[in-house]
């Protein structure tokens, strides 16, 4: 199984808050990997069901659509499975939670000064990956700010996808800094909340490709 210090072929790439067709179209058309919808009503990105069921249509086979929750009522994930490959648990749910769900999913860890990384991949070792953010109190996720990378040790028992203010500026640094899995990025590729920038969504995608070469 991946684990986080493996040597990989390339740098994963997941765009989140996508809330408009034509950001789905313009990520898709730009090389993302994944699709990140917000299904979380205290975000300024968020999305209800019926949209996202609109944007979920016009995702092409082999692009992963990643719904995130927090702290979600389980009525809310049922509801919005059918339209997602992937959940992506952003809030303070137990591993117990997350597998009682029965899809495939990634837990999103903000780093917060206390979390023990290693221990957290071992309570979340059916996670498919773990997101690392970064911890700003009383704001679950999107904050826009970087972390400390060299909090992320060289192995983990899980992989790495690393988010947290990252930006067509800083991808090549995060990727040689950590070497994840993927990256994840929101607020750098937006020209407000829940708009994406078809240019810097392609430059964040250019950033990463000469990363990796
Ligand atoms: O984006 C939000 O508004 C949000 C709200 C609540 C939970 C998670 C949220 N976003 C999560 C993401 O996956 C973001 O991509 C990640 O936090 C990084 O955001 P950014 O620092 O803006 O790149």
């Amino acid at each position: 199984m991946l684990e986080h210090g493996m040597s990989l072929g390339r740098t994963r790439v997941k765009f989140c808050g996508l809330t408009r067709p034509e950001d789905v179209d313009a990520a898709v058309a730009a090389g993302a990997d994944a699709l990140g919808f917000v299904l979380w009503s205290g975000s300024r990105r968020a999305v209800d069901i019926e949209r996202l069921a609109m944007l979920s249509a016009r995702v092409p086979a082999f692009v992963t659509r990643v719904g995130l929750f927090v702290d979600p009522d389980p009525e809310l994930v049922a509801s919005a499975a059918e339209h997602l490959d992937l959940l992506q648990f952003h809030g303070e749910e137990t591993p117990a939670f997350c597998e009682a769900v029965g899809r495939p999913w990634i837990k999103a860890l903000r780093m917060r000064d206390k979390l023990d990384l290693p221990q957290a991949a071992r309570d979340y070792h059916a996670a498919r990956a773990l997101l690392l953010d970064a911890y700003r109190p009383g704001v679950p996720g999107g904050t826009g700010e970087t972390f400390d990378w060299t909090r992320i040790p060289a192995s983990l028992a899980k992989p790495v996808i690393l988010a947290g203010g990252l930006t067509p500026a800083n991808a090549a640094e995060a990727i040689a800094s950590v070497r994840p899995f993927a990256v994840d990025v929101s607020g750098g590729i937006e020209a407000a909340p829940g708009v994406k920038d078809a240019e810097l969504m392609a430059d964040f995608l250019k950033a990463v490709r000469r990363a990796d070469t």
